[in-house]
């Protein structure tokens, strides 16, 4: 860290060695910050909050607002590398099949590119019947005139024009005073009506932004925006929208509902208004800000395909579409392949998704945790069960399973990245994968054993263990012994002389000899172990479980045995066509692990 030219640098709390020094000064909640909290003003001294008596929390979330996508624009002048017309294009066209139906395509007075793109548009036919472009302008002729030239052509479009209307961004960007903003905006939405008028037959409609409208009295947003109400001649079939967007965020989401609702309350002709909000995420609570804004009167929610956009981003669609979605409300967008759609924006903004980032991460759909995986388990074969139960198919069935809040099948996700296997994992969720993927039902009691020899390797590599990697586990800890082991079968057979009467003749080799041995039993299994005794081994039989990997003939089948050899016990496993085969040799390898053998 570069050194401090303040008195208030942190204290060295540790030597370079990593010690803490005997002298040196302890965190102390009594003592003032390093850290000037000071220079900051709470949200209630920077802007006047007029509303007392809200209603918004006490409202539903129960339909979608209109999306509107601003990554063309407001996403793409966040990037390193704005997009070209190529990722521009693709960018739009996953949009369209998404479903969304506003699109806001550039800022076509800022770079030909922008421009040429919403030319592109208008000459190629993509925009379909049902999808409106939006382009946007700030309040300056030269740009509004550009503008109104680029969508030249196309069937529809909202113009959106925006002036900063905030305190500081009046004082220090713009230099003028309220009236002089005032004066500003109107002589620019004047000029852009005229240039629309110039255009007979073109369906252009307004949208205007006053920038920081978080940041602006609430009196001078009503005074601005009814004017261009007014002025624009909105009516309840050719609305304006009047967007507010939080541009920077300032203050908790409680303080942006309590804004939305007073214009939603005080905007003059409201019927013939679209309230339309914009929140940026500097505070990471740009989707509780957009929601909340949405129950204060929000008609129309402008945003970011996972949240890109200037600084920390741009409301995230992805979330909040997703997020209304989880409470059973249509979205009116499509996230069915959410791959595909991540896939896309990744491509088009050359920036990663976070492995964490609600609904389209990596991770979100996965647990690593024991508990967590148990409960997963559990939940999932619930579902199916109910589902099976009632006649619904599981697609349909509702949905309750613990630790996740949506089906991942329902955006294109399988259940394979639902639980991995690590060191915070359990029994339940190795039982889970090798059964989901490679048909073994392990007996509840072998499953701390195999769990044990999990936690082994994954303590000991720190690593994570893939599903075919745990079936690699499993074989090598309970088959192979009974291939591969100090005793091997050479040769055997059995036969019931009468009902209840099992033979079992074999030769084994221990250590290189081989020995013919013979046993009797109630059982094939029974008689093996008496002829065991015949190399002095000791065997008893605790616990026993097989069943069938698929169905059909031919498909193996798996034999579990918990076998207590001399003074030890030990689980083995068996897999093979013929179920007494599994069976033999899942007491075979038993024998073989408990090194109790001796020839
Ligand atoms: C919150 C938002 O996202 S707003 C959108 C921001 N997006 C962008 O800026 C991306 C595209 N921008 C651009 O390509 C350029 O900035 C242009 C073409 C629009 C303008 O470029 P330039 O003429 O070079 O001006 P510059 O970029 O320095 O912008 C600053 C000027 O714009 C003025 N300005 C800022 N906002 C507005 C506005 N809404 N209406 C009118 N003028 C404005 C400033 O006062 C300043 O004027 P000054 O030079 O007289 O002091
Ligand atoms: C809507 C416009 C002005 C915007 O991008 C913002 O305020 O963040």
């Amino acid at each position: 860290m570069a050194p401090s030219s303040r008195s208030t640098s942190f204290p060295t709390l540790r030597t370079p060695s990593g010690e803490v020094p005997a002298d040196a000064p302890r965190w102390n909640p009594q003592r003032p910050s390093a850290m000037p909290h000071h220079r900051y003003l709470p949200a209630h001294q920077r802007v006047a909050l007029p509303l007392t008596d809200r209603t918004w929390p006490s409202r539903r979330l129960e339909r979608a607002p209109l999306w509107v996508p601003v990554d063309l624009r407001d996403g793409n002048q966040a990037l390193a590398e704005p997009m070209d017309s190529e990722r521009k294009r693709r960018m739009f066209d996953l949009m369209v099949a998404m479903g969304f139906k506003e699109i806001e395509v550039g800022y076509p007075s800022a770079s030909r590119t922008d421009f040429d793109f919403v030319r592109h548009l208008a000459d190629s036919g993509a925009v379909p019947d049902d999808v409106t472009v939006s382009v946007f302008t700030a309040a300056r002729q030269d740009l509004i005139d550009r503008t109104v030239a680029s969508v030249e052509g196309l069937p529809r479009t909202l113009v959106h024009l925006y002036t900063a209307t905030a305190p500081t961004w009046r004082d220090v960007v713009l230099g003028r005073s309220r009236t002089e903003i005032h004066a500003l905006i109107h002589e620019a939405a004047t000029h852009l009506m005229r240039r629309a008028e110039q255009r007979p037959g073109a369906d252009i409609r307004f949208e205007f932004s006053p920038e920081v409208f978080n940041l602006t009295e609430p009196d001078f947003v009503l005074e601005v925006c009814d004017s261009l109400t007014e002025l624009w001649e909105a009516s309840p079939d050719r609305p304006v929208v009047h967007n507010l967007p939080a541009t920077v965020e300032t203050a908790t989401p409680n303080v942006y509902a309590d804004q939305i609702e007073y214009m939603d309350r005080h905007l003059a002709r409201r019927a013939s208004v679209v309230l339309s909000v914009h929140p940026h995420n500097d505070r990471g609570t740009g989707v509780a800000c957009a929601e909340l804004a949405v129950l204060a009167g929000a008609q129309r929610v402008e945003g970011c395909l996972f949240g890109n956009g200037e600084r920390t981003g741009n409301v995230d669609l992805v979330t909040l579409a997703l997020n209304l979605y989880a409470q059973g409300v249509n979205p009116m967008v499509d996230f069915s392949d959410i791959d595909a759609v991540r896939e896309v924006v990744e491509h088009c903004t050359r920036l990663p998704v976070h492995p964490r980032h609600p609904y389209g991460g990596d991770l979100v759909h996965t647990a690593f945790s024991g508990t967590h995986q148990d409960a997963i388990a559990k939940g999932l074969t619930h579902h199916a069960e109910r589902a099976a139960e009632t006649g619904v198919p599981a697609d349909q069935a509702p949905w309750a399973v613990p630790y996740l809040p949506i089906d991942p099948g329902d955006i294109g996700r399988t259940y394979e990245e639902v639980i991995r296997i690590n060191s915070q994992s359990g029994k339940g969720g190795i039982a889970h994968l090798l059964q989901v993927h490679h048909g073994l039902d392990l007996p509840r009691a072998m499953r701390p054993d195999f769990s044990g020899a999990v936690q082994h390797v994954t303590d000991t590599t720190g690593q994570e263990l893939t599903h075919k990697e745990l079936f690699e586990l499993f074989r090598t800890t309970y088959i192979t012994p009974a291939l591969d082991g100090p005793v091997t079968l050479e040769s055997w057979n059995t036969a019931e002389p009468a009902p209840g009467e099992h033979l079992f003749s074999c030769t084994l080799r221990v250590d290189g000899r081989e020995h013919v041995c013979d046993g009797t039993g109630n059982g094939p299994l029974s008689a093996f172990t008496d002829a065991l005794r015949g190399i002095g081994v000791t065997v008893g039989i605790l616990g026993y479980a097989e069943h069938s990997t698929a169905t059909g003939p031919g498909s193996p089948a798996v034999a579990y045995a918990e076998c207590r050899v001399g003074d030890v016990t030990r689980w083995g496993a068996g897999r093979d066509t013929s179920v007494l085969t599994a069976s033999v040799h899942a007491v075979l390898a038993a024998v073989n692990r408990s090194g109790r053998v001796s020839s």
